[in-house]
Formats: structure tokens, C-alpha cells, sequence
């Protein structure tokens, strides 16, 4: 297994341009279940998670060309053509590697009739159910059952029937699978207390140049009224917030500053907001976003909460920069039941943390010392290579596969801004 080397200490100053959003990226490689006509995606991520999911699409018949530079920063374009698909089925070695493989399973029963796809199972972050997306095709008329590991999802006679369903909690991967479930049932679905992440808005803008009928976009409440059939059409990926936001953290976390291109403020304000409060400037430019830290790094709080609250997503790394700021920090994760993983391993590079529950108690400490972390999940891996770049010494985080499932090229976009760090590769 891969490991990476950050000699930390070093100030980061540069530009990076950030790639397209791994979870905008995957319900849009779904979505090309919809229709017998080509979708195609640009600035498509060089990410594991985007090779998971084209993988499991060509099993299904879908036809996966990708073009453009696959190691370059600049997007690359897929050709999804699911004219010919000949399996209905979604097997358990593909949806365990990832959990949003669930999200073949609208467009599938909408567009075919039925599908069998596997339970994705539990992830390091949580228990992680499925079943606000199950309900909701039910609340469509679909029939499901749960056999043997998978989920049995067959369409009334005459297709799914548009519903009114309301979420008792925010999920985005239910409002995604359901949004695109929707734009093919007969007569109108109303989804109240809808996700409202960006990348839920960027599924709907291409489901709708794919001549859906969508409206509510951006509000928590969508309202679909469905086609017999939908067309191909060509979208352009928006840029990753999460990414964003990491590396908005690399400059805070190194008293850096970094002109992060592509980013939009929008998509990060509440994140802006609470590291304004620990001294780190944003400034909007031309081509994205600037953020910069000179005086003292300030501890505050956060509590992660679904769009436009902040985010789960960023909660690791935020957790990372309050171990070096000035104060103490409490950190509150709301979301999942076990995203705290980080912390033993931040422990271990000399962080004061003490967690409660869905809380954990950041005692800033002058400096963090270098040492060998393992990576548990992709935030946290993420999270320990900011603390290592603010260490003093040399820190080596294994098992950084995490980190390759969403971060498209993550040492060279560090290193061209000052990072000193290297790919350790596993030679077996
Ligand atoms: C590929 C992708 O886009 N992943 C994101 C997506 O994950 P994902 O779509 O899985 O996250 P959800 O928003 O669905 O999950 C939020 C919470 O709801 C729970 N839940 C969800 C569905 C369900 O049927 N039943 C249920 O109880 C989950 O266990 C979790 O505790 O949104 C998360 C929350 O913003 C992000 O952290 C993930 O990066
Ligand atoms: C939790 C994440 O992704 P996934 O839902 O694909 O596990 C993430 O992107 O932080």
C-alpha cells in the first residue's frame, strides 16, 4: 500500500486548480441510465471512486469512453452511452468498494422496470442505511425485497407513479436516487425536506438538459414531473467544494496563501464564516477563490450540518487546523455516528483532544510533532496530511488509498505550492 512523506514546516504559496466534484461526479455518471441517448460529462475527476463507478456501469452495458489528458489537471471529458444495457444487476464486489454504487438503483427501476443491486454494507464513518432511498421507491410503487445481501426493486406494471415524499432527515444520496427515480415515473413527485448540497443542483441541471422537468432547485423541496423518455446532452461537472475547502485549510493550517481556481465562495460560506472568526481572509478573484493566513490562528467551534451548514465533509480537516490554533475548539459532527477516527491519530502527532460523544474538546498546542498515522477513511487521511504539513519533523501516512478515492492528484498540487512530500509506492 501506497504511504505518503510530508516534511512539515513549509509555508504554502501558489495556485491550485481544483478538479471536478467526486460527489457531483458519481449521481451524473447514473444518471446516464436514463436514456438510450450518449450523456457526456466534462471535467471528470481522476479519482478511484469515478473508476468504481464507470466499472459498474460498463457491467451493466453502459459504454464508457473517456478522452482528454488523464493526468493532467485539465477536465477530461466521458461518453456514457447506456443504449445497450444487459444486466440489471449490481454486484456486492463493486458496491462494497463503493457506497454510492446504491445510486444505479433509481435510474434502473425507473428506466427498466426493476433492478437487483447490493446492500453497499457498513463504512468506517457509520452504519450508513439505505433505507430513505428504499421508501421512496416504494412511496413510487415500486415493489422491493431484501434477499440474500440485495435489494429486489421491480416497478408496478405501468412504471413508478409519481408521490409526495417527505424525508424525516436530510440525505443526499436518497434525494439524488429519487430526483432521477422521478424524472421517468408517470405524473408528479414533490421530495420535501430535500438535500440541498450544490451537487444535488448540479444533477438537476443536467437531468433538465436531459429535458427533465424540474423546479424547486436549490430549495429543500423539488418538484418533478416525469417523462416518458429523457435525451442525451453534454454537462460540465462544477468544481469540489470539499477540495476546495481542504486545500483552504493547507493555506490557514501553514500561514499560507493559496488563489484556489475554480472555487466558488458560494458553495463554502459557512465554512468562510467560521475561519474568519480563526483569522483566515477569503477574497473572491477572477479565476476562484484567495485564502491567506498571516497573524494568529484562533481556535473557534463548528458543527457540521446538511448544505448550506458546514459540512461533514470538511469536518476532519477543520478538526486538524484547531489543533495547532490558539484556544480551545469544539467540534460537533451531526451527521455520522462515527467520524471521529482522526482524532487517536492527530493524538498521536502530540493534538490535546478529548472527544464527548458527537463532540470533541480541541485543546490547541503550539506545534504538532511528526509521526507514522494510518488513514481510516478519505477525510480523515486528509486530515492528517494538513497536520503533517504544520508538524515539525516528518510525518508518513499510510493506507493512503483513502485519499485516492477524492483527492485527483493531491501531492503534486501541494508540492507545486511548496509542500515538501512524496509518494512512498508499495512495490509488491
Ligand atoms: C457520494 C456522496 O455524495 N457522498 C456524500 C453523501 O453521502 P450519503 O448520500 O451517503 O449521505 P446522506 O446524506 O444520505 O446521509 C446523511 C445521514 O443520513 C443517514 N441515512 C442516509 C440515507 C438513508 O437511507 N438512511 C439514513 O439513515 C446516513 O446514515 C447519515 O447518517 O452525503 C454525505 C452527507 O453530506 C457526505 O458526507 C458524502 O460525502
Ligand atoms: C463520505 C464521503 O464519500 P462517500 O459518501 O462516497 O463515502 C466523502 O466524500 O467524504
Amino acid at each position: 500500500m501506497d504511504k505518503l512523506r510530508i516534511r512539515g514546516g513549509r509555508t504554502l504559496k501558489g495556485e491550485i486548480a481544483i478538479s471536478g466534484a467526486k460527489n457531483a461526479a458519481l449521481p451524473l455518471l447514473a444518471a446516464c441510465l436514463l436514456t438510450e441517448e450518449t450523456l457526456t460529462l466534462r471535467n471528470l475527476p481522476h479519482l478511484a471512486d469515478i473508476v468504481t463507478m464507470s466499472n459498474l456501469l460498463a457491467q451493466h452495458g453502459v459504454g464508457v469512453v473517456v478522452n482528454g489528458k488523464g493526468t493532467s489537471y485539465e477536465g477530461r471529458d466521458v461518453h456514457l452511452d447506456a443504449a445497450n444495457i444487459t444486466n440489471l444487476t449490481a454486484h456486492y464486489d463493486l458496491v462494497r468498494k463503493m457506497r454510492a454504487s446504491v445510486l444505479v438503483l433509481g435510474p434502473l427501476v425507473a428506466r427498466f422496470g426493476e433492478a437487483k443491486v447490493s446492500l453497499p454494507g457498513g463504512c468506517a464513518i457509520g452504519p450508513r442505511p439505505v433505507d430513505l432511498h428504499i421508501k421512496g421507491l416504494q412511496a413510487m410503487g415500486a415493489e422491493i425485497d431484501i434477499e440474500g445481501g440485495y435489494i429486489l426493486a421491480k416497478a408496478p406494471k405501468g412504471g413508478l407513479k409519481g408521490a409526495e415524499i417527505v424525508f424525516p432527515q436530510v440525505s443526499v444520496g436518497a434525494t439524488e436516487n429519487l430526483m432521477m427515480a422521478a424524472a421517468l415515473a408517470d405524473g408528479e413527485t414533490t421530495l420535501v425536506n430535500a438535500a440541498r448540497e450544490p451537487e444535488i443542483g448540479d444533477l438537476a441541471r443536467c437531468l433538465i438538459a436531459m429535458g427533465a422537468d424540474i423546479d424547486g432547485v436549490g430549495s429543500d423541496r423539488l418538484r418533478i414531473r416525469g417523462k416518458k423518455t429523457l435525451h442525451g446532452a453534454t454537462h460540465a461537472i462544477l468544481p469540489d467544494r470539499i477540495e476546495a475547502g481542504t486545500y483552504a485549510m493547507a493555506a490557514a493550517i501553514t500561514g499560507g496563501d493559496l488563489e484556489l481556481l475554480g472555487a466558488r465562495l458560494d458553495d463554502l460560506r459557512a465554512m468562510a464564516k467560521i475561519l474568519a472568526g480563526a483569522g483566515v481572509t477569503f477574497t473572491e478573484t477572477e479565476r476562484g477563490l484567495r485564502v491567506a493566513r498571516t497573524g494568529d490562528l484562533i481556535g473557534v467551534d463548528a458543527m457540521t450540518e446538511p448544505f448550506p451548514g458546514f459540512p461533514t465533509d470538511l469536518q476532519a480537516q477543520m478538526m486538524a487546523l484547531m489543533c495547532v490554533a490558539k484556544g480551545a475548539s469544539m467540534i460537533t459532527e451531526t451527521i455520522f455516528e462515527n467520524r471521529f477516527m482522526h482524532v487517536p491519530e492527530l493524538a498521536r502527532m502530540g493534538a490535546n483532544i478529548t472527544v464527548h460523544g458527537a463532540s470533541a474538546l480541541v485543546r490547541g498546542v503550539p506545534k504538532l510533532t511528526g509521526a507514522p498515522v494510518m488513514a481510516t477513511d478519505l477525510r480523515a487521511s486528509v486530515s492528517l496530511v494538513l497536520a503533517g504539513l504544520a508538524a515539525e519533523g516528518e510525518t508518513v501516512v499510510n493506507r493512503i488509498y483513502h485519499l485516492d478515492r477524492g483527492y485527483e492528484h493531491l501531492e503534486e498540487k501541494l508540492i507545486a505550492c511548496g509542500a515538501d512530500m512524496e509518494r512512498l509506492r508499495d512495490a509488491s
